[in-house]
């Protein structure tokens, strides 16, 4: 039985004290559910967090790692420092760390290694840009994706990976792929997966789907028999919202 999941990723948003008050909204308004939820603060926030959650449903996980362990890399932070502050999972791979940061499917089969090196998780986040879709090039952009980052990687590492399929013209921008849309893709995931490894391995991964996931239309996505689960950006940073989310799954 695969695993259901809700994440919120927080990105660069919330200081300290906003932190800490949406962290009790959470505690108050979170329903009880077998999901795992999660959710990733700022680097700045992790311990606070997972201080303030460590006793809660409620795993703190972070946005993003460097693959060297330690060094002259100025503004980075290593998966051994993430352990040291009560991190179990790390997110790799967003669009926004493609886009902004010149993250490539290279680089990230590092931070991959290196992550599962050190005993993390990983929610491996990939998808296509809205030309890819509108050319129909979807399928074999995601693909790549993940056989370039990812599929180096032995069956046993694949335990400790969770896929978070987000289509980059819908992140923040109101647009959500339809349940279809979503359900399509993910079951193509997991005959890639199959195809690679085998059948038993792909329907053992957890695919969240990512992407301007609401109240409103939660419940349909995740009822897809592929979804199993979300990572959820804006929606993720009001407790009353993301609650519903999580009362969805
Ligand atoms: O990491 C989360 C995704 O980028 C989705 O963000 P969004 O829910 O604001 O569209």
């Amino acid at each position: 039985m695969r695993k259901k999941i809700v994440a919120g990723n927080w990105k660069m948003n919330n200081d300290l004290a906003e932190t800490r008050s949406l962290i009790t909204a959470l505690k108050n308004e979170l329903p009880d559910t077998d999901a795992e939820v999660m959710i990733a603060p700022a680097y700045t926030n992790l311990y606070p967090a997972y201080e303030a959650l460590k006793e809660s449903q409620i795993e703190v996980i972070a946005q993003n790692m460097h693959f060297a362990g330690s060094g002259a890399y100025t503004g980075e932070v290593s998966a051994s420092m993430l352990k040291s502050v009560g991190v179990k999972t790390v997110i790799l791979g967003h669009s926004e760390r493609r886009e902004y940061f010149g993250e490539d499917d290279a680089l990230l089969a590092k931070k991959a290694d290196a992550a599962l090196a050190s005993g993390l998780r990983i929610v491996f986040c990939f998808g296509e840009e809205l030309t890819d879709r509108k050319s129909d090039n979807h399928f074999k952009v995601v693909e790549e994706q993940l056989k370039n980052a990812l599929f180096h990687l032995d069956a046993e590492a694949w335990k400790h990976i969770v896929l978070a399929y987000e289509p980059v013209w819908a992140i923040g921008t109101g647009e959500t792929a339809s349940p279809e849309q979503a359900q399509e893709i993910h079951k193509f995931i997991r005959e890639v997966l199959s195809a690679r490894y085998d059948e038993s391995l792909a329907d053992s991964i957890s695919i969240l789907y990512g992407g301007s996931v609401k109240p409103n239309n939660a419940v349909e996505i995740f009822s897809q028999p592929d979804v199993d689960g979300g990572l959820i950006g804006g929606a993720s940073l009001k407790a009353e919202d993301f609650s519903a989310i999580v009362k969805a799954i």
